[in-house]
């Protein structure tokens, strides 16, 4: 058998081409490669299967050799082979045809996953790293002949007789002068882990070495030899491909182990299984979180028939979901199309809200067998519960049953318990209710201890996400608004009924604000007297709830760059009720009076950590006098 001949295809040469667009990803050669191996032994099982082969299977495997001082790399297999005329088919003319869409195409690509998956070039990766291939397979078929194919990058070939004598095939990169970095043992190693380390058929590559006893010495000591053994890459059965019912909690936190191997325990699992509407199977992994939680995106894998694909799984997995750990295999994501595609596909669209949909219930299925240990891990799930909860309007549906409100009291309540608890004492006059919170415990002390008093309840809104859990809350929640504690004095903060008159005549309030604005003398600062119990603190300095939501949005870069601009403006609350006010009042003495305004504004400020620099020194140097 000798044939010559040229691939039909119109463009001249499309190699220097492909190798030149593709050159950033070039390591995706044996990830191609070796998958079409594994296809090929996948296959003939499948005959088998079928009748159609009756011949002996043997130990189906792949190897990758290196052989470095002849510059090649060989992927064999003991696949289905292929025949001379199923070369011509499969290798030159259907791959070639993908070849031609690709040179019309090629400028919209982005990038090489995008080429090779779309225009059927996975065998043609070889040519990024090799100068010339060689495919040396013997078919399966009864009186196949062996034949060889050669192919230096040009468009032309030539098919021989091959050498093989047992069935399957051999794909031999001579590998090119810029590629040499791939004639490295450990940087194959380390390709061939990343892609390959769960493929369902043994890949061997090289040899390891053992020390194994081999009897006793004369003195009786127990003597070692060396031996050789296949060092194979990969695992063949990782546990998402197994039944839940199998599987052992030790089995997921071990194949967690291996996966991460330095990360500490996970809090627990969720197993993916679905094949209708689409294949998917997977593990998905909750983390304990660290606080560099922004670090930890990316850690979940996809695989397509356990060939590792990619960790960027943006789109696949919901986004709140993207700090989960873990594995996801499906043969039905389009891995190698665009973004745009990507989000528009519908089958991303189904596995995207069942993925939401699993870990929906996972958590019900917690809280309800267990709602102590789940309130133990709200610590590490808040954060994703709260983040679903506000990015994915069918997550809420299931997470408003269990997501979790904790009070400055340290107790923990859902939604409905918590509504029940306050309902009573937070109406305001109009029947909404006012949910009072503080981001701040320490700093909004005497505002929690005041509302407290007055038997409201604080709830405690202190981490990072809180801020929009907040608004949504208010969103979502019927007739409810949600306060928080420093945004006016206690008595005001839920109004209830119209105000009792207070105890100063007209003429002793505007004496009273006149005092106070000329003691504090700061624009920013806008003095109010009000009727409040005498028990609370002569003056009390708040900023307005909307004020302060819409400038810390606009810190965030919420589009909200007009209230960015503004100063901060405070109110300045005083007690008119407060014996210290009328004690002002009878002061004679004007210097006096300002000293005692003065120091109460000042203890206002200090109590919320507003006082600093040289306004606190003076304040502690008036104590001093005033003691
Ligand atoms: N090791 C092999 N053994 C038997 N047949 C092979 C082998 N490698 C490739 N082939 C044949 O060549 C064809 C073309 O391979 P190629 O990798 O270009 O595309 P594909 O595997 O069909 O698709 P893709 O790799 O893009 O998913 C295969 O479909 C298969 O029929």
């Amino acid at each position: 058998m000798q044939e010559k001949g040229t691939i039909s295809i119109h463009t001249e040469n499309i190699f220097p081409i492909i190798k030149k667009f593709l050159y950033s990803d070039n390591e995706i050669f044996l990830r191609e490669l070796v998958s079409n191996a594994v296809d090929a032994t996948q296959k003939i099982k499948r005959l088998a299967s079928l009748g159609q082969y009756n011949g002996e299977l043997g130990k189906l495997q792949v190897e990758v050799a290196l052989d470095a001082e002849n510059k090649t790399i060989t992927i064999s297999d003991n696949g289905l082979g292929m025949t001379a005329d199923e070369i011509k088919k499969y290798i030159n003319q259907i791959a070639f045809s993908g070849a031609t869409e690709f040179m019309e195409k090629f400028k919209e690509a982005k990038d090489a996953n995008e080429i090779i998956g779309r225009f059927g070039l996975g065998f043609y990766s070889a040519f990024m790293v090799a100068d010339v291939v060689e495919i040396n397979t013997l078919s399966y078929q009864e009186g196949a002949e062996p034949a060889r194919w050669t192919c230096d990058g040009s468009t032309e070939f030539e098919i021989t007789e091959g050498s093989r004598t047992t069935r399957g095939t051999d794909i031999i990169l001579h590998v090119n002068t810029e590629s040499e970095e791939f004639l490295n043992k450990q940087r194959l190693q380390e390709i061939l882990d990343k892609y390959a380390k769960f493929l369902p058929v043994p890949i061997k590559f090289g040899t390891n070495e053992q020390q194994e006893e081999d009897g006793q010495d004369e003195e009786g000591k127990p003597k070692y030899k060396t031996v050789e053994t296949d060092n194979i890459i990969n695992e063949t059965n990782p546990i998402w491909t197994k039944s839940p019912n199998e599987l052992k909690d030790e089995d997921y936190l071990n194949f967690y182990k291996e996966l991460y191997p330095f990360s500490e325990d996970p809090l627990f699992w969720i197993h993916l299984n679905v094949d209708y509407p689409f294949n998917l199977t997977g593990v998905l992994y909750f983390p304990k979180l660290k606080n560099d939680y922004e670090f930890q995106r990316n850690k979940i894998k996809l695989f397509s028939r356990q060939v590792f694909i990619t960790d960027e799984v943006k789109d696949i997995v919901p986004e709140f979901l993207m700090l989960l750990h873990g594995v996801i295999d499906s043969p039905d994501i389009p891995l190698n199309v665009s973004r745009s595609f990507l989000q528009a596909d519908s089958n991303v669209k189904k596995i995207n809200s069942y993925i939401t949909k699993k870990v929906a219930d996972k958590l019900a299925e917690l809280f309800k067998a267990d709602r102590k240990a789940y309130e133990d891990k709200w610590n590490d799930i808040g954060l994703f519960v709260k983040y679903g909860f506000i990015s994915d309007d069918k997550f809420y549906e299931k997470a408003k049953d269990f997501v979790l409100l904790n009070n400055t009291a340290k107790e923990t309540f859902t939604l409905n318990e918590y509504k029940e608890k306050v309902e009573a004492t937070q109406t305001d006059k109009e029947g909404r209710l006012v949910y009072i919170y503080t981001n701040d415990p320490d700093k909004q002390d005497a505002f929690i201890q005041s509302a407290n008093r007055k038997g409201y309840d604080v709830l405690l809104m202190n981490s990072p996400i809180d801020n929009h859990f907040v608004s949504h809350l208010e969103q979502k929640l019927d007739k409810t608004s949600l306060k928080r504690v420093d945004a006016d004095v206690a008595d005001k903060l839920i109004n209830k009924e119209d105000a009792p008159e207070h105890i100063l005549t007209e003429e002793q309030s505007t004496q009273v604000k006149t005092i106070f604005d000329s003691a504090i003398n700061k624009p920013a600062f806008k003095v109010e007297l009000e009727s409040l119990s005498p028990d609370e603190l002569p003056v009390t300095v708040t900023m307005d709830e909307f004020m302060r939501r819409m400038k810390e949005m606009a810190a965030m870069g919420g589009g909200m760059g007009f209230y960015g601009q503004m100063p901060d403006n405070y109110k300045v609350v005083v007690n008119a009720n407060h014996k210290l006010i009328t004690r002002i009042l009878s002061e004679e003495n004007t210097d006096t009076r300002a000293q005692l305004a003065k120091q109460a504004f000042d203890l206002a400020l200090l109590s919320q950590g507003l006082l600093t620099g040289a306004e606190l020194t003076e304040f502690v140097n008036r104590s001093v006098s005033l003691i």
